[in-house]
């Protein structure tokens, strides 16, 4: 017997509380994109080509350990002083390593319902890891076409016990092998505004650190749904690998949407919240939005990097100073994460949280 997707709470049920993922959805024959995964005009994307960012040409890191230092540091300023998004290529995780990890999503994806919601929050047998689809569905206008599951990282042996054993070697080794990396970018973007981060300071800054894994479903009609709807990341920074499927998009200063081209080796970063609370507003978090296709299912992998939920975040004392004013208040990450998680995707909204009144 059909399930009746007509019936709203029944779609619902199914995909959402039953943990049977869009992906589910589709999988039972479904050939039309139900009513409520359809966005409001004002958040669909269009469907001609988008613009091309021509500034993501990948940045080669390892320049850094070479003559060219200063210049490729500049190259990353400017990046995070503008877009907020920029390409990455010599990062030190290996093009094998980005091979495997795009398979051992589709094969996360690929098991049967019952070995997804099984990670379902409510059920989960760890708080480490959770699986789900859309962002906040309980409150969205229109729900997400993304399902995902999401590793939360405490050491490497409860990563490798608890986190879902198609993906759990070759998350673990992604994040690991690209620490040394974002800990350099930070550095540069710390350095750039004249503060050196104690040891203690910026593990407090990236404590807490995160591996997604994302399946966007073949979609029927595009032109109706998002993958992932208009947002910032809330962290510091956010180390992304994509498939060549594309469809990430960032919001230009002239209002107008490019897309990231995907490039075969290379890894996305942008510049989150955290960052640019942190520069008092010298670097952006970019707001970005992921278009859904028909011509396959796309993946992706982001890790996020975020303060611990104890660290008060403000802008750098040394950057106020010279600055001469405060433009975000100080407060205590856990709450920004409450504020960040309590409402669905609104561009840049989450911000307003940490603004000075
Ligand atoms: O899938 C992508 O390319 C981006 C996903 C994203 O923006 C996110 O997970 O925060
Ligand atoms: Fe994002």
């Amino acid at each position: 017997m059909g399930i009746n997707f007509e019936d709203q709470t029944t779609l619902f049920n199914f995909v959402v509380r039953e943990g049977n993922g869009v992906k589910g959805m589709i999988d039972s024959g479904l050939s039309s994109v139900p009513r409520p995964f359809v966005q409001p005009l004002s958040e669909r994307i269009p469907t001609q080509k988008a613009l091309t960012c021509e500034a993501t040409q990948p940045i080669d890191l390892s320049n850094l350990d070479g003559p060219q230092h200063k210049e490729v540091a500049k190259q990353i300023v400017e990046a995070a002083e503008t877009l907020g998004f920029f390409q990455v290529v010599n990062h030190g995780v290996s093009v094998e390593l980005l091979e495997l990890l795009k398979s051992s999503a589709h094969e996360f994806f690929a098991q049967a319902p019952e070995e997804k919601s099984m990670y379902l929050k409510e059920v989960s047998p760890s708080k480490l890891v959770k699986y789900g689809t859309s962002f906040v569905p309980d409150k969205e206008k229109a729900i997400e076409w993304k399902d995902y599951v999401s590793m939360l990282y405490t050491n490497d042996s409860e990563a490798l016990q608890h986190w879902p054993q198609p993906c759990r070697e070759v998350a673990l080794e992604f994040l690991n092998s690209s620490m040394e990396m974002v800990k350099n970018v930070v550095n540069i973007l710390m350095e750039n505004v004249g503060v050196t981060l104690e040891e203690e300071k910026m593990n407090g800054l990236m404590g807490t650190k995160m591996v997604n894994m994302n399946y966007y479903p073949t979609c029927p009609s595009p032109e109706l749904t998002v993958g992932v709807g208009r947002h910032s990341d809330m962290g510091m920074l956010t180390v992304l690998l994509q498939d060549g499927i594309g469809g990430l998009y960032v919001k230009l200063d002239n209002g107008e949407w490019a897309e990231i081209p995907p490039v075969h080796g290379a890894l996305v970063i942008n510049i989150g919240d955290t960052l640019q609370i942190l520069s008092n507003g010298k670097y952006k978090s970019a707001e970005h939005r992921v278009r859904t296709t028909n011509i396959g299912s796309r993946v992706s992998v982001p890790i996020f990097t975020a303060p611990n939920p104890s660290q008060k975040v403000g802008p750098l004392p040394e950057v106020v100073k010279r600055d001469g004013v405060a433009r975000y208040k100080e407060f205590l990450f856990q709450d920004y994460m409450n504020n960040f998680f309590g409402q669905p995707h609104d561009g840049k909204k989450s911000l307003d949280f940490a603004r000075a009144e």
